[in-house]
This record gives structure tokens, C-alpha cells and sequence, in this order.
């Protein structure tokens, strides 16, 4: 391979190139034990995509742009990355899937901040390629059980609510930001007791000064007991820990469980290795731990370049959460149904096929790690039940903000309106009713019974995030079959 040398300048003129490196091995076959990683790429114009491809595998383990006299003070054909394989993305003239293995040992045990330092370090600064995307990753057994896992699972959190056969039903508490404290738990005692099993603090409450986080924990454990005692159900409130320091997140997780609160919460902006040490005080403490993934748009959103939200999910069951955010499919953010189902599926199967449809390319076995419990968030109603149980089923949190606290009647009504509506799609769907096809029909007859209902319907009934469509589904290349 000699065409990168012959580009002008434009990438490595006058250096070694990596597949002359030994980073480019179609004749390798990957190791049940090795790290598997799937990259679309658009090399830069005159970079053939398997010099690409190596310098990827190359930048992403041991290379540098040149050859060093230590190489040889190594293993080096070990710990190099190798991109055994490049195929091109039928339809998307220029488009290539690398597919890159990594020896399991040059990782460090159970540590999401030395896999994606090694994984997504420094390649996609890198001049050899436009622009890059890793689309999906195998995780081997032997690494997976170097990992915590889910603090508790969906399992254990069932038996923790005493909730089972339906999904949960929550919501985020409304306006985002400036409620006072007193206030802010009048909406939470109103949504719990209206039939909620949980409430929610919105990504970007913390400790503002309209609302300092003692207040808000003491007014919203107030509101969950209250709603306990008057309907004999367990209820939470995600008590949002999201800090400046790990020292202020410990602080307010430990007050939370001192007020007796089933579950806290934190955003994925406060980084990898607080999540981590999160997960681990959330097990020990037996609190449920809720992760809303704000931020992640900024690099999962663009189907050329970035990180595919179905990594971020792996990389999040590994560092032990128990809910995450994943997607609606029909609500007012962004996400096409089959790369949300294969969120779902990354997160909840325990053995995870792969599947073009929904942008699975390797097969991928937890050997048993508790599954997350997703959360379909944004822009939801009750009048849409019937297609979410279809997609979803019932180990799914759903979650209606504005569809909860917009009701016309209050918040109580919007919340018994849900709850409602759940209860009814799931008897009919129980019944082998046909949730597509009878699902409306079933909402109206229930709402019959419920003027929650009917308001709820007769308000936001028609509503459809139909521009939430205009994105492009997020499959189009051919997965791998290892
Ligand atoms: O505040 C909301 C939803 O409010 P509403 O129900 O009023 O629309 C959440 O932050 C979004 O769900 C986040 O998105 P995602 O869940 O996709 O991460
Ligand atoms: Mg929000």
C-alpha cells in the first residue's frame, strides 16, 4: 500500500504509513477475548479508507505517526489495534465501517475512563479521515465482568417498588428552572398521588438560588411521604445529586438517603468516573440511581461524526446505572425506531443480536449484568399509550413532563389521566388485543370512565412530533457477523 505516500501532503507524505505499520490485517480473526469497535469514516480525499482505517486502530492503541525505537521494547503485534476489516456503506458514496479489534489487555479493568481515553482519545481530531463515528462496540465477557454493572437492575428495582407486569409512570417536574422549594413539592405530592410511581427533578435543577438542594430534598421527601401514606404505593422522586465535586455529590445522595429516598439522580455531564463512583455508592445504599443523559445530542445527534448513543449505553450498563434516558421514537426529540429499539434492546436483553435494522452490528453478551431500565422522555402524552407499550413494553419508564403538569384539570388529573390510560392498555394488551389496531378505541372507551382521560385526549389527542421524523434513520451499513 502505497497511495498515502502519494497525496501531495494532504495526509502523511514521507512517513511510513500505518497499514505499512502492521495496523491494517485482513487476515485477522478476532478473539472471543478482544474489544471489537465498528467506525463509519470518511477519509480525508486520497487516503485509501483501509489507510484509514489502520491509522484509526493505530492512533487508537499504540501508534504514533512514526516508527519508534521502543516499539520493539513491547509486544508490539499485541497491543497493536487492528482494523481487520473495511466495507463500504452501500448508498453513501466515500462512506466506510472500519471494524477495529483491540487486545482486552490494553485495557484497565473495569474503568469506562481508560476504554473511551484509548477508544476515542485522539481519533477524531485526526487529519486522515473527515470525519468519524463510532457506531457500535463488542464488549467480550472477560471484560464486561470486570465492570459493576447496574447499581440494583430492573429486577431488583421491581422487587425494591413492590411494582411489577406494567411500566412506570413518571414525570418531570415543570417550569425547568425557578419554582421555589415549598412549591416545587406541591407538584410532586400532586403528580404521586394522582397516580404517578415517580417524579422528577429536571436535568439543570442543582442549588440555584431561587431553590437551594437542601430545601428541595426536605420539601420533596415531605411530598413523597405524603403521597405514600394516602395511597399505600411506593413513590420516588429522582432527587437530582448533580454537583460541582464529587465531595458535594456524596453530601447530597447521603442526605437523601437519610430522608428515606428510594432513588437519586445525576446527569451525564458530571463525567465517566463520577458516574462510576456513583453507581458504586448507590449500591452499597441500596438507592435506585437514575442517569439523564444531558448532553449527549452534542455528539450522538450527527450521523457522520461522534459517538452512537447504542456505545453511550453500553459504556452506561457497564459503569452501573439503573435508568438512562434512551429515546421515544414519537416524541418531541430526535431518534428513528429502529436505532431506539436497539438502545432498548443494548440495554435491556441479556444476549443482544445483531441487527441491521436497528444499527446492531456485533453480537453482544452481558453474561448476566442486570439490565437498565430505560426512560422514554420528551414530548409524551397519554394519548399516545397504546404505540408506547407497543414499542417499549413494560420495563420502560415512561415519563410526561408537560403531559402530566399541562393538564387543563391540574396535576393530580394529568397524572391520574396516565395512569389511567396505562392501566387500560395494559389489561387490553394482557387480553391479546392488538395495541396498534385496537389501541384507540381502547383509550376512548376508558376514557369514558375517567374525565382525566378524556380531557387529556380531547387536549393533546392529535399531537404528533412529526418534524421529530425529518431526521435520518440512523442505519444504513452492513453489520458484521462475528
Ligand atoms: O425534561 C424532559 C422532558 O420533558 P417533557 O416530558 O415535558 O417533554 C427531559 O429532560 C427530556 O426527556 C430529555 O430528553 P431524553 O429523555 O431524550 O434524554
Ligand atoms: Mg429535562
Amino acid at each position: 500500500m502505497t497511495a498515502s505516500t502519494e497525496t501531495g501532503g494532504r495526509w502523511n507524505a514521507g512517513v511510513i504509513p500505518y497499514t505499512e505499520m502492521g495496523y491494517w490485517r485482513p487476515d485477522y480473526e478476532p478473539k472471543d477475548t478482544d474489544v471489537l469497535a465498528a467506525f463509519r469514516m470518511v477519509p480525508q480525499e486520497g487516503v485509501p479508507p483501509e489507510e484509514a482505517g489502520a491509522a484509526v486502530a493505530g492512533e487508537s492503541s499504540t501508534a504514533t505517526w512514526t516508527v519508534v525505537w521502543t516499539d520493539r521494547l513491547t509486544a508490539h503485534d499485541h497491543y497493536r489495534g487492528k482494523c481487520y476489516k473495511v466495507e463500504a456503506v452501500p448508498g453513501r458514496p466515500g462512506e466506510f465501517i472500519a471494524y477495529i479489534a483491540y487486545d482486552l489487555d490494553l485495557f484497565e479493568e473495569g474503568s469506562i475512563a481508560n476504554l473511551t481515553s484509548s477508544i476515542i482519545g485522539n481519533v477524531f481530531g485526526f487529519k486522515a479521515v473527515k470525519s468519524l463515528r463510532l457506531e457500535d462496540m463488542r464488549i467480550p465477557p472477560h471484560y464486561v465482568k470486570t465492570f459493576q454493572g447496574p447499581a440494583h437492575g430492573v429486577v431488583l428495582e421491581r422487587e425494591m417498588l413492590n411494582k411489577y407486569g406494567r411500566p412506570l409512570l413518571g414525570a418531570t417536574i415543570k417550569p425547568k428552572l425557578g419554582l421555589s422549594a415549598r412549591n416545587y413539592g406541591r407538584v410532586i405530592y400532586e403528580g404521586l398521588r394522582g397516580g404517578l410511581d415517580f417524579t422528577k427533578d429536571d436535568e439543570n435543577i442543582n442549588s440555584q438560588p431561587f431553590m437551594r438542594w437542601r430545601d428541595r430534598f426536605l420539601f420533596g421527601m415531605e411530598a413523597v411521604n405524603r403521597a405514600q401514606a394516602e395511597t399505600g404505593e411506593i413513590k420516588g422522586h429522582y432527587l437530582n445529586v448533580t454537583a460541582a465535586t464529587m465531595e458535594d455529590m456524596y453530601e447530597r445522595a447521603e442526605f437523601a438517603r437519610e430522608l428515606g429516598s428510594v432513588i437519586v439522580m445525576i446527569d451525564l455531564t458530571v463525567g465517566y468516573t463520577a458516574i462510576q463512583s456513583m453507581a458504586k455508592w448507590a449500591r452499597k445504599n441500596g438507592v435506585v440511581l437514575h442517569l439523564h443523559r444531558a448532553g449527549h445530542s452534542t455528539y450522538t445527534r450527527q450521523k457522520s461524526h461522534g459517538v452512537s448513543f447504542r456505545v453511550v449505553s453500553k459504556w452506561m450498563r457497564l459503569a452501573g446505572v439503573d435508568h438512562i434516558h434512551a429515546g421515544t421514537v414519537i416524541g418531541k426529540l430526535e431518534g428513528d425506531r429502529g436505532s431506539v429499539l436497539g438502545y432498548y434492546d443494548t440495554l435491556r436483553k441479556d444476549k443482544v443480536e445483531p441487527d441491521p435494522a436497528k444499527g446492531l452490528y456485533f453480537e453482544q453478551d452481558w453474561v448476566s449484568m442486570p439490565a437498565v431500565m430505560p426512560v422514554a422522555s420528551g414530548g409524551i402524552h397519554a394519548g399516545q399509550m397504546h404505540q408506547l407499550l407497543d414499542l417499549f413494553d413494560d420495563d420502560v419508564i415512561l415519563q410526561f413532563g408537560g403531559g402530566t403538569i399541562g393538564h387543563p384539570m391540574g396535576i393530580a388529573a394529568g397524572a391520574a389521566a396516565n395512569r389511567v390510560a396505562l392501566e387500560a392498555m395494559v389489561k387490553a394488551r394482557n387480553e391479546g388485543k392488538d395495541l396498534l389496531r385496537e389501541g384507540e378505541s381502547v383509550l376512548k372507551a376508558a376514557a369514558k370512565n375517567s374525565r382525566e382521560l378524556d380531557m387529556a385526549l380531547s387536549t393533546w389527542g392529535d399531537i404528533t412530533f412529526n418534524y421529530a421524523s425529518t431526521d435520518t434513520p440512523d442505519v444504513v451499513a452492513t453489520p458484521d457477523a462475528v
